[in-house]
């Protein structure tokens, strides 16, 4: 579903965010991405999403090769991705179920039919309570659910989450990291980058990058139980 081959990634001249990666990611693994700040993880994802496009090498997303794809094509391969950046804040001036809905709205549904998808988008996540609150009142780890409603709302095949529990408490980023978890469960492919070394004890595939190369990478097919 998701393949780099021989890929690398440079800013400028002298930055090289990643090197020589080959990978690949099949349909349904929740992946995680690990490594010191700086190491490429935020690129890698991005590239995913066309954000960025390879130097070198070749990326292929659900069969669309991205250093090829026109721009006229990316809204077709993101309507396929569930993005969860940081930088893509929800909106203060429109309540929460609003935020959902804008992904639905942007592609032609229509309010009532938005309006309950949204719903169930927040539903999944346990906020359906806060459907009408301003985001800016929520926790940090509820903004964050919000975010993975919104993202997960258009149904996408693939989730990408760069740092979703950075700044959280243990209980919120468990709760981020459960809601993620249980759309793995119903089959999305997820790829998510954290810092929090917790997580990683009960992964079941864990990439670590380092100055954008991979340093280590395996698989198990059952979770450890955590002691
Ligand atoms: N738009 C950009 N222009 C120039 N350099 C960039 C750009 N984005 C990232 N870099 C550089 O590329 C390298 C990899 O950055 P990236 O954000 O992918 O790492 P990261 O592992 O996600 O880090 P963090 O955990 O801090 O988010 C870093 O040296 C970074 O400074």
């Amino acid at each position: 579903m998701i393949e780099f081959r021989q890929v690398s990634k440079k800013y400028t001249q002298n930055v090289t965010a990643l090197s020589d990666i080959t990978l690949s990611v099949n349909k349904g693994e929740l992946v995680f991405l690990a490594g010191p700040s700086g190491a490429g993880k935020s690129t890698l994802l991005k590239m995913i999403a066309a954000m960025e496009r390879p130097t070198e090498g070749t990326v292929i997303v659900s069969g669309h090769d991205i250093g090829r794809i026109k721009n006229s094509g990316l809204p077709y391969l993101r309507r396929n991705l569930g993005l969860i950046f940081q930088q893509q804040r929800l909106l203060s001036d429109r309540n929460v179920l609003a935020n959902v809905m804008l992904p639905l709205i942007v592609c032609g549904a229509s309010r009532s039919d938005a309006e309950r998808r949204a719903r169930a988008a927040l539903d999944k996540v346990g906020l359906l309570d806060k459907a009408s609150s301003a985001p800016q009142t929520l926790s940090g780890g509820e903004q964050q659910r919000v975010s993975i409603a919104r993202a997960i709302v258009n149904r996408p095949q693939i989730i990408l989450a760069d740092e979703p529990t950075a700044n959280l408490d243990r209980e919120s980023a468990n709760k981020v990291l459960d809601a993620l978890k249980a759309f793995h469960a119903v089959g999305v492919t997820c790829l998510i980058s954290t810092h929090d070394e917790q997580f990683l004890d009960t992964a079941t595939r864990v990439i670590y990058l380092d100055h954008g190369k991979i340093i280590e990478s395996w698989r198990r097919t059952t979770p450890q139980v955590m002691a």
